[in-house]
């Protein structure tokens, strides 16, 4: 049989939606389905014919199709789900939860129908509950459930890091594990640049205001855009991570993932160290942490907690 490209489906045709479509396509990673809502279908489909007609200039040949038909779904590779209302300033991602777990059940209904062996990256805030509305709906195995806030924590820190530094962005190392919300807990002893480890380059009250802009990083984006979140960086984070699948490259990423066990936790989303590959979340991998890192990790795993506790009265 002929070789096929790989499809990828992007529900939530929105900023980061949009954004994700053009960089996929942009690298070839394979053919694009948007879909959104029956409302916003001929927008949807003006939105990919113009990416398809940026084709030529930029030189691929992926195609890319809009529709709020999830028939066009059908047998999807890889299903990215950023469909939801973004917060404003002032709100915090909790505040979307119960708008965006309506959302999420129905869209995953459709997912669950139309592309069961789909690996499906969950994008929607609150994510990590997100995640957990996900991977309940849909009822595929927990390998193929895989959530995004660690990749856009970890950019956001390597970001403020090489601007202290005045290094390249190629050599910071290390991420963030946690919840996506600012109990986050990026790992300052496990993050090194060329293999130097940070406490040695960057004096500890400039490595606790890089930590703490990282753990805001997001809202410090929607206090300046002032009509929504990230879009730009969100989607580059949920393009590596569709890359490290399709590429099987068993790329080393945090990823949401189900716990089960795991850091001592049960039945919990959070964001882990992952081995990202061709079969999704092929590992998680534990890491010796501190008693102090572990305690800031718990802040974070209760702050998931009482977010789906919400979902679940809802
Ligand atoms: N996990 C993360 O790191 C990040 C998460 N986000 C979250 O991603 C979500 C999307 O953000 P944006 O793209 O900026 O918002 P947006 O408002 O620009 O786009 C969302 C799109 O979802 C669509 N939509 C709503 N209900 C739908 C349904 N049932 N089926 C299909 N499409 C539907 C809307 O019509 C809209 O076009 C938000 O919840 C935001 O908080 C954003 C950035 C980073
Ligand atoms: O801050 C938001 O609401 C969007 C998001 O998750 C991020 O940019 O980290």
């Amino acid at each position: 049989m002929a070789i096929q490209r790989k499809k990828i489906t992007v529900v939530g045709a929105g900023f980061t939606g949009a954004t994700t479509a053009l960089m996929l396509v942009q690298k070839e990673l394979g053919d694009v389905v948007l879909v959104d809502i029956p409302q916003l279908e001929n927008p949807t489909k003006g939105k990919a014919l113009d990416m398809l007609e940026a084709g030529p200039v930029q030189g691929y040949d992926s195609n890319i199709t809009g529709t709020s038909n999830y028939e066009d779904a059908k047998d999807s590779d890889i299903v990215i789900i950023t469909a939801g209302i973004a917060r404003k300033p002032g709100m915090s991602r909790d505040d979307l939860v119960n708008t965006n777990a309506g959302i999420m059940k129905s869209v995953c209904e459709n997912i669950k129908t139309y592309a069961p062996n789909a690996y499906v990256i969950i994008l929607s805030n609150p994510v990590d509950a997100m995640t957990y509305v996900a991977f309940k709906t849909l009822g595929f195995p927990k390998n193929r459930v895989i959530g995004q806030s660690g990749v856009l924590d970890t950019t956001r820190y390597f970001t403020f890091i090489s601007q202290e530094l005045n290094v390249s962005v190629e050599d910071v190392h290390g991420f963030v594990l946690g919840g996506h919300g600012d109990d986050m807990v990026p790992l300052v002893r496990y993050t090194n640049v060329a293999g130097i480890p940070i406490d040695q380059l960057i004096p500890q009250n400039r490595i606790d205001a890089i930590v703490q802009r990282t753990r805001t990083g997001g809202g410090e984006i929607v206090s300046l855009l002032g009509n929504g979140s990230a879009y730009y960086a969100p989607a580059a984070s949920l393009v590596q991570m569709t890359e490290a699948i399709l590429k099987d490259k068993k790329r080393l990423l945090p990823s949401i993932a189900l716990l089960q066990g795991e850091y001592g936790y049960n039945d919990l989303f959070i964001g882990v160290p992952t081995i990202l590959g061709g079969d999704g979340i092929e590992k998680i991998i534990e890491l010796n942490l501190t008693a102090e890192e572990k305690a800031a990790l718990n802040k974070s795993a209760q702050s998931v907690r009482n977010v789906i506790q919400v979902v679940e009265q809802g």
